[in-house]
């Protein structure tokens, strides 16, 4: 059935016409800003984009740090189509399986597990993403014994370019579910998903102050010595904040209070970072060291337990992220991380003694188990074997895009770091919106994440390397060349499949908004 470009107007927001990430670093003024709310309504607009010969862009809550959703086509944004459908309890009362419209925010499905005594099990450092956003770029959190959040996932239904919805999961198309659970968008509108929760919990944590050099001497076993283990590292103080958690049936109470935190502290910080990114560069190692001391405190209490706090879930594992930003995060592997973490604090060392460039703390240091069972193992095979630490799986497949490096498999044997994923994100904040120089820091940064085998997340303000030139030199300070050179050589046999999926589900490209972001990235 034909579609008329008068059935797709109706559905275009008329509050919205523009799009910009959440930190106001990419903008675009799509033709139209569609936000549908029915599997009809989204039909109609692939069948007219067919027609029309438009591209379809699909956006969640606008948080991917790049400009992975900008275009200046057609805008999908489905947050009207946010309910949650169903949930199956299953018999052993250890997790129930809920079925959602794929543009529900994880706050909201926060709120409706909450009420329903249930909770996701592991999370990203905030739950503003749509469920469908924060699988397509493959968000984790920090654990050794989950994996990504989209782990979680135990189906996906896809509207296709053809019109029609496809169900995958680990055991119906397993490779277009590896494809779909981190498609970048580009494979189709992903319409629902099944997740897989459990009984809601409360986290006990411990926050300690530790000596950077210190937390390497530990490296080995800190990562696993409790289930949900972050660290927050400030180079120009030599200290990290160690946060260790694990799940827990205690009652609540509060964190300790924090100084940025308020109104005034926060104000205080952004101000100084304002004076040193636009006044006075040099003065960047003492503000950090400051607002260090304010927020924290000053002598290492690594050892004597830290400060407590029990939350819920959400809250725990959650956190401030401060301002807005640009990220640039890449993945290595765990076992490498004192050395990487030497090599980057020389180069932060060498930059500030000179005055070439400094950083924003904290650099977030983080884990996942991104280590996988062959492909016959099923999750309730890891579930069963479990006994209450980890993950129970909603999939145990590898997304084909996956960015994190390949190593031995262990979730429920005892993990060690031979096991798992180290991130290394280097945030730099835009003080009342001014950009810092990042262009420097990022190139030497990725230099030393190459080096050791890293790869970018792909939601992140990455630089990469330059399909032609070798000198990799963009034009913009800290502007994406992308991954285009290097996507066959990393991604190897997945990064083909991925792309001969795509080819076969949407000849047509439909799904190819946004595009100069996936040519430069070699994903198309
Ligand atoms: C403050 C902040 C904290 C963050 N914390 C973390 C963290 O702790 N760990 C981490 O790994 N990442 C983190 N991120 C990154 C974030 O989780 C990802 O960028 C995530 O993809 C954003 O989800 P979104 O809903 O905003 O999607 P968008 O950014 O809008 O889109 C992301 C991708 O999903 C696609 N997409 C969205 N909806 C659909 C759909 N229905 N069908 C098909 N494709 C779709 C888009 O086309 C795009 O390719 C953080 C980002 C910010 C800004
Ligand atoms: O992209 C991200 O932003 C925050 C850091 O401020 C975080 O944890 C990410 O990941």
């Amino acid at each position: 059935m034909a579609a008329s470009m008068e059935d797709v107007r109706v559905l275009a927001s008329p509050a919205r016409t523009t799009h910009h990430t959440w930190a106001l670093t990419f903008f675009c003024r799509p033709e139209l800003y569609l936000q549908p709310s029915s599997i009809e309504q989204l039909q109609t607009i692939v069948r007219a984009a067919h027609q029309f010969k438009k591209t379809v862009t699909v956006t969640g809550a606008g948080h991917s740090p790049s400009d992975i959703t900008m275009t200046k086509d057609w805008l999908i944004n489905l947050d009207d189509f946010d309910n949650v459908l169903s949930f199956s309890r299953h018999e052993s009362g250890l997790f129930t399986d809920v079925r959602v419209e794929a543009g529900i925010r994880i706050y909201q499905l926060n709120a409706v597990l909450a009420s329903r005594g249930l909770a996701l099990q592991n999370l990203g450092s905030i739950s503003d993403q749509s469920v469908a956003g924060i699988i397509s770029t493959g968000t984790h959190g920090s654990s050794a014994y989950h994996g990504l959040i989209s782990q979680q996932i135990v189906d996906i239904t896809l509207l296709l370019a053809s019109g029609d919805l496809l169900t995958v999961s680990p055991t119906v198309q397993p490779d277009l579910f590896r494809a779909a659970i981190l498609s970048l968008g580009k494979l189709g509108i992903i319409t629902h998903v099944t997740v897989r929760a459990i009984p809601s919990f409360t986290v006990h944590s411990f926050q300690e102050i530790v000596d950077f050099d210190k937390l390497l001497e530990d490296w080995d076993t800190v990562w696993t010595s409790k289930e949900y283990v972050r660290v927050w590292w400030f180079p120009y103080s030599r200290k990290c904040i160690l946060w260790r958690a694990q799940k827990s049936g205690k009652s609540l109470s509060a964190p300790r209070e924090s100084f940025y935190g308020t109104w005034l502290g926060r104000k205080l910080y952004e101000l100084l970072l304002w004076f040193a990114t636009r006044i006075y560069k040099r003065a960047m190692p003492a503000v950090e060291r400051f607002v260090f001391r304010r927020q924290y405190g000053w002598q290492s209490t690594y050892g004597q337990g830290g400060s407590e706090a029990v939350q819920n879930s959400v809250e725990a594992l959650n956190m401030d992220c401060l301002f807005r930003q640009f990220v640039n995060e890449w993945a290595l592997p765990l076992k490498h991380g004192v050395e990487v973490l030497k090599q980057v604090d020389q180069a932060v060392t060498k930059a500030a003694e000179s005055g070439a460039y400094y950083v924003h703390a904290p650099i977030e240091v983080r884990c996942s188990n991104c280590s996988y069972p062959n492909e016959e193992t099923t999750p309730f095979e890891i579930i069963e074997k479990s006994g209450g630490i980890g993950a129970l799986p909603g999939n145990t497949l590898r997304p084909l895009l996956d960015y994190s490096p390949v190593v031995p498999y262990a979730y429920t044997e005892p993990i060690s770091n031979e096991n798992l994923t180290l991130y290394l994100n280097a945030t730099m904040y835009r003080p009342f919106g001014h950009d810092p120089p990042i262009g420097q820091w990022y190139r030497e940064f990725e230099d030393i994440m190459v080096a050791y085998s890293g790869k970018p997340h792909w939601a992140k303000n990455f630089i990469g390397k330059s399909p032609e030139k070798t000198t990799d030199v963009p034009s913009k300070d800290g502007e994406m060349i992308g991954l285009a050179n290097v996507f066959d050589s990393w991604y190897g046999e997945d990064g083909t499949k991925y792309k001969a999926i795509r080819l076969k589900l949407d000849p047509e490209g439909i799904f190819l908004g946004g595009k100069e972001w996936a040519v430069r990235n070699g994903v198309i």
